[in-house]
Formats: C-alpha cells, structure tokens, sequence
C-alpha cells in the first residue's frame, strides 16, 4: 500500500524531521509541501539535508493545496490546524504536531494557549496505557508536546503500579530546536554557547497541564506536576529527570519498568548501572531509561532521553500514522541513533 501524504510546515524543524523519515518510509509517497512566508522557495534552500527534496517548491497551506493527498501532517505554530484539519474531510488521516488537539479541557485550553479549543484528538503517545488502541483506525491524531513524551513515559508505569504518589518533580534539559526555527533574541549563539537556563519555571510551563492529564489518566486520581524546563547549548535532545516518593515496594521498581516496556519496539529500559543520554538518541524513535530509588530521599528517580524532533515529535507522528493506518507500527522509523 503507498499513502500519498502532504507536509503542512514543511520548512520547520519539526516539519524538516518529518521529512527526513517519510523519505525512508516504503509505503509513503511525499506529496504537497506547504508553508507560509516561503511559500514560492525551492525546499533545498531551506532544508538542505534533505536533498531529494530540493527542487520541490515550497506551496502556500491552504485546504487546496492540502487536498487530494491520504495523510496530511500539520506542523503548524499552535492555534493554526483547527480551521485546516475541518477543511480536510473525515476520510483524510490529518496527524497535527502542534498542541491544539492535545488536551482534553476546554478550560486548560484558554488558560494556558488562549482562544477558542479546536477540540481533542486520540493523542499520539502509544506507549500510555490504552492510547494505542485509541490509534487503531482514527482519522485524527494530536501528537504530544517534546516534554510531555519523554516525561509522562518515565513515570506513567510508577504511577499506575501506585509506587509513588501523586506528587511528582519533572525537570527536562533541552536543546534549541524545541523552540523552533524563527529568529528568537534568547536563541542566539551567543546567548545560548556556553550557558543553560531554566525558563517557565514553578507551573509557568505550557506543558504543565498536558503532563497532568497523562499521568492523571494512567493513575486514575489526579497527580500534581512540578515541571521545570532548562535550555543547554546542543541542537537537539532531552534529558528528562522524573522522580516523586516512593509509597510502593522499591525493590520493585526495576521490574514494574521492564514489564511495562517489554513489548515496546521504542522504549528500552538500560541495565543497571547505565544512564540515558541525549546524544545516544539522536535522529533514532529510542526513549532510553534508567530506573533508581533514591533510598536516603525515599524517592523513585528516573531519567530518560529522547531527540525530541524525532521520539519527540516527527517520530512520534509517524509511529502514530502507521498505527492509524494499519501498518507495521516501526516502519520507517529508526531505533539506532546518530553517534557520536
Ligand atoms: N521543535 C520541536 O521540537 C517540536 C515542535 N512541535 C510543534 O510542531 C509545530 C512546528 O514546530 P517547529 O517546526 O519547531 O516550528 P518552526 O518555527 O521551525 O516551523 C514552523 C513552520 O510553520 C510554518 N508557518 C508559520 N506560520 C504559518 C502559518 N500562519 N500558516 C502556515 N504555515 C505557517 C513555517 O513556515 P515559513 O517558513 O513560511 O515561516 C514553518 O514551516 C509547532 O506547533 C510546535 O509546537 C512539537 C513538538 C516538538
Ligand atoms: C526549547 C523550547 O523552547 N522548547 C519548547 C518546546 C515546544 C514543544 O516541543 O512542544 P509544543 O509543540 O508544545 O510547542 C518550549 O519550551 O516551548
């Protein structure tokens, strides 16, 4: 079977990634390429790793340019898929990377993006207890954000066993490209070579509610989430550190991970003693984790990396397309990573 799939963003980091695998991908054939400002530039100019693209000419995103076309991914700054995606027809698979269709409440919505909420897709995260089956044959998929994937999946098999509470810390390094490719003042070299800072601290972050619906749902009460975001000078990546106070059997803690992710193609718990890095991850659909108890603090710590252009967002789209579609859940996507 080929699926014949449009790229909304196509000149993005996110879109850009998207790319990169959908070329490796048997069953896809690559059509439209839309954006917005470079509407009317060859793709070359603006991804030029991405070579057998590079006479493509970039469209302007509209329901007519993305018609016609299997698969249409949007990624698009948030608040844009709405009004695309109900242009496009129920029979359309519409896959959105941006954070429109993610949550769940209205209410959280406007809190923390603003405007009207486009309303709640089957979320692209199939590891999560019970989304893959929400996957199986959907026309629509909300693809998470780059934190809530590498955290929600270091903690979700701790708090469904009850190991911890519902209390839970989620501090997240992160390189730049999470923040897009648009001239951003803090983003320079200059201001990024050489330091790290947290931004969106103490609940500032938009990402705050989105890890609350995910863990709330796997633990079925709700959990309280104290995330912290920290920007370091390296193109891609995170490194996730979870931890919350272990109320369940510590030794068990090792197992109740390898159970979890024993059947799960992207997920791989390391043996003990080695620890996730994000350069181990690069350009790979890998979340890599490491499960320890803190014995002093009585807390369970765990720490996982992913790329989060790959895992993290274009990775995760197609994983979630293949599952949609009925394909191989790991065609195309790359579990070995880029090193050093
Ligand atoms: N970067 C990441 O790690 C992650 C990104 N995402 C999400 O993916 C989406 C894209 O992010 P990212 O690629 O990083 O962002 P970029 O800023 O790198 O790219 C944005 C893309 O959207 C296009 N665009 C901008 N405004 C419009 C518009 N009004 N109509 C149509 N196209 C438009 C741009 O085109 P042009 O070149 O013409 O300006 C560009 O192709 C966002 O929603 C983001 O939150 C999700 C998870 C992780
Ligand atoms: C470094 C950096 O700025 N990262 C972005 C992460 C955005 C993302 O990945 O996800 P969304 O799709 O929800 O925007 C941020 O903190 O906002």
């Amino acid at each position: 079977m080929t699926v014949k799939v449009a790229v909304a963003g196509a000149t993005g980091y996110a879109g850009g990634e998207l790319l990169r695998l959908l070329l490796a991908h048997p069953d896809v054939e690559i059509g439209a390429l839309t954006a917005a400002s470079s509407a009317g530039t060859p793709l070359g100019s603006l991804q030029p790793h991405l070579p057998p693209l590079a006479d493509r000419v970039v469209g302007e995103t509209s329901a007519d340019t993305l018609g016609g076309h299997d698969v249409v991914f949007l990624a698009l700054p948030h608040g844009h898929s709405g009004a695309i995606a109900e242009q496009l027809g129920p029979d359309v698979l519409v896959v959105d990377l941006g954070a429109d269709h993610r949550l769940r409440d209205a209410a959280d919505w406007q809190h923390w993006y603003g405007g009207e909420h486009a309303g709640t897709w089957p979320y692209g995260l199939p590891e999560l207890p019970g989304a893959r089956e929400r996957l199986h044959g959907t026309r629509r998929v909300a693809v998470p954000g780059c934190f809530p994937t590498g955290g929600s999946l270091a903690l979700a098999p701790a708090v469904a066993a009850g190991l911890v509470t519902t209390d839970v810390t989620i501090v997240s390094v992160t390189g730049t490209s999470g923040a897009g490719k648009s001239l951003k003042p803090h983003l320079l070299g200059s201001e990024v070579m050489g330091s790290t800072s947290a931004y969106g601290v103490a609940g500032a972050h938009r990402h705050t509610p989105e890890f609350v619906q995910n863990l709330s749902a796997v633990a079925g009460r709700k959990v309280t989430v104290s995330f912290t975001p920290v920007l370091a000078p390296m193109p891609r990546g995170i490194l996730t550190t979870a931890s919350a106070p272990l109320t369940g059997d510590a030794a068990a803690a090792r197992r109740v991970y390898e159970a979890a992710y024993a059947d799960e193609p992207f997920v791989q718990v390391l043996p003990e003693g080695q620890w996730p890095t994000t350069s181990a991850t690069v350009g790979s659909n890998t979340v890599q984790l490491q499960v320890s108890v803190d014995e002093q603090a009585g807390r369970l710590v765990v720490v996982a990396a992913i790329d989060n252009l790959t895992k993290g967002t274009a990775g995760g789209a197609v994983q979630s397309m293949n599952i949609a579609l009925g394909l191989d859940e790991t065609t195309g996507l790359p579990t070995a990573g880029v090193a050093p």
